[in-house]
């Protein structure tokens, strides 16, 4: 048993969390929160703990300018394209995909490049606070599974899927045929299952179906794709949908038969409640009651939206409507893997809607046309992207039998690396806790992330020994 004592940050829901400075937070063997008492004086720590049945645990206790956070969860990125951030931002979408980012997962084809890479594009994103990360791999079965094993010793929680695309796109970086796509895919499911093989409870690292986009997928890929998924309803899917003008024309010019671009995942069955979808920046009025009804979820990746000029989703209708929202770093369309990054994209996305909308008109909903706050935010980094994910019964939040995913962070800075409190010594009570709250999610970075727990298991963060 670890139980920690000090302040925790917990999302409860889009307008809210839970701030409180001097919590005991007890997490099992397992990695599962046992329970969590809130405002326990220091001199009430021994008799809380006896009451809970805890004889003789070692109390952590969170240092000053320390708190406690669910980790961060990545709704989207791609691992082969990290070699190419912070480039190729004078293209949009389709240009960006021909001329930067198929010439590097290309690479990737050789696993010996792949065994070089991943590691350390793996290592970045949990040292950036993410424990739970939906990958995209490149095309290739030997490089994606190279990244599964890889993401699998360091601990991560994540989905890793390899592209599925079998057309428009060079003679270089295109699948021979529906069935090598499919039969990879299957190939790669069976090595994922096999690395948590025997363990109990839900495995850290995942399968996950990536059609790349309908541009990509012939109609027979699709098809075999809806099949696999089908038999297998646990299994997710994530996908790419209406980011740019471009893409979204010619992707309904290859699928006339389809009223809208949602409506073509749908018509392969690959539209469900564990099916991530990313950007979704230009979406129609059926299309968002189309995501809403099969409960797909949405990752949102302003950064990305603005790197590759793409637009910025209307995320505040999204809420409204009760559709699901997480963030996406969509490296390298997007160029930071730090959800971090994608907060302070999201709320200036926020901000900016907020100011094209009517000046003095009466927004129609609670979160349309608003900006978002600081509570949404920490929950759409955390519990939204669980809800995406279709893990909000696990993580996301602490809670009685939800594991233990969560970062320690520490304002002033790692071994006094980067202080973000100045000389500033006020630094205690709950008001301040949302100010270092606010504070770390704008200035921070991973100098003020010192641990790094997933499954109560600490893999990374700049204070781990
Ligand atoms: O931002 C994006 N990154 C990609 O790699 C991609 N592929 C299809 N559509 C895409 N959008
Ligand atoms: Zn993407």
């Amino acid at each position: 048993m670890q139980v920690f004592y000090g302040s925790v940050i917990n999302p409860e829901t889009l307008t809210s969390y839970k701030a409180s400075s001097n919590a005991l937070l007890a997490v099992n063997a397992q990695g599962i929160v046992e329970w969590i008492v809130h405002d326990v004086q220091d001199s009430l720590i021994q008799e809380t703990l006896l009451q809970k049945g805890c004889i003789e645990v070692e109390v952590i206790p969170l240092k000053d300018g320390q708190f406690i956070i669910p980790g961060f969860i990545d709704t989207h990125t791609h691992a082969p394209q990290l070699p190419n951030i912070g480039t190729g931002a004078q293209y949009e979408l389709l240009d960006w995909l021909e001329k930067i980012t198929f010439p590097m997962e290309a690479k990737f084809a050789d696993d010996k490049f792949a065994e070089a890479a991943y590691p350390e594009i793996v290592r970045r994103t949990i040292n950036a606070g993410t424990t739970t990360c939906c990958y995209y791999g490149s095309l290739h079965l030997g490089s994606t599974k190279v990244l599964a094993d890889i993401v699998h010793s360091l601990g991560q929680r994540a989905f890793v899927g390899k592209c599925n695309m079998d057309r428009n796109s060079p003679d270089y970086y295109r699948e021979d045929s529906p069935e090598t796509s499919l039969c990879d895919t299957q190939k790669l499911i069976a090595h994922i299952h096999s690395l948590d093989a025997g363990s109990s409870g839900i495995p850290l690292v995942r399968p996950i179906i990536t059609p790349r986009f309908a541009i990509s997928c012939s109609n027979p890929l699709l098809t075999q794709l809806g099949d696999l998924v089908s038999s297998d309803p646990s299994l997710h899917i994530q996908t790419h949908i209406s980011e740019n003008r471009s893409e979204i024309t010619f992707a309904k010019s290859l699928f006339p038969e389809c009223k809208s671009y949602a409506a073509v995942y749908d018509s392969f069955r690959l539209l469900r409640r564990n099916t991530i979808l990313a950007h979704a920046i230009h979406l129609e009025d059926e299309e968002m009651a189309l995501i809403k009804e099969r409960q797909a979820g949405i990752s949102h990746c302003p950064a990305s939206n603005f790197h590759l000029n793409s637009g910025i989703a209307p995320i505040g209708e999204y809420l409204d409507k009760g559709i699901k929202v997480g963030l996406g770093t969509d490296v390298s369309g997007g160029y930071s893997p730090s959800i971090l990054n994608a907060i302070r994209n999201a709320s200036i996305a926020s901000k900016i809607r907020a100011m094209q909308a009517n000046v003095g008109a009466k927004s129609s909903g609670q979160f349309k046309n608003n900006q978002l706050s600081i509570a949404s935010l920490l929950y759409l980094a955390t519990l939204g992207g669980a809800q995406v994910c279709d893990l909000e019964d696990h993580i996301g939040s602490f809670g009685p039998g939800k594991s233990f995913d969560a970062l320690v962070v520490d304002v002033r800075g790692v071994a006094g690396n980067h202080n973000l409190w100045g000389a500033d010594s006020e630094i205690a009570g709950t008001k301040s806790l949302d100010a270092m709250l606010e504070r770390f999610l704008f200035c921070g970075d991973e100098r003020n992330i010192s641990m790094v727990y997933v499954q109560g298991r600490c893999i990374g963060g700049a204070g781990r020994s």
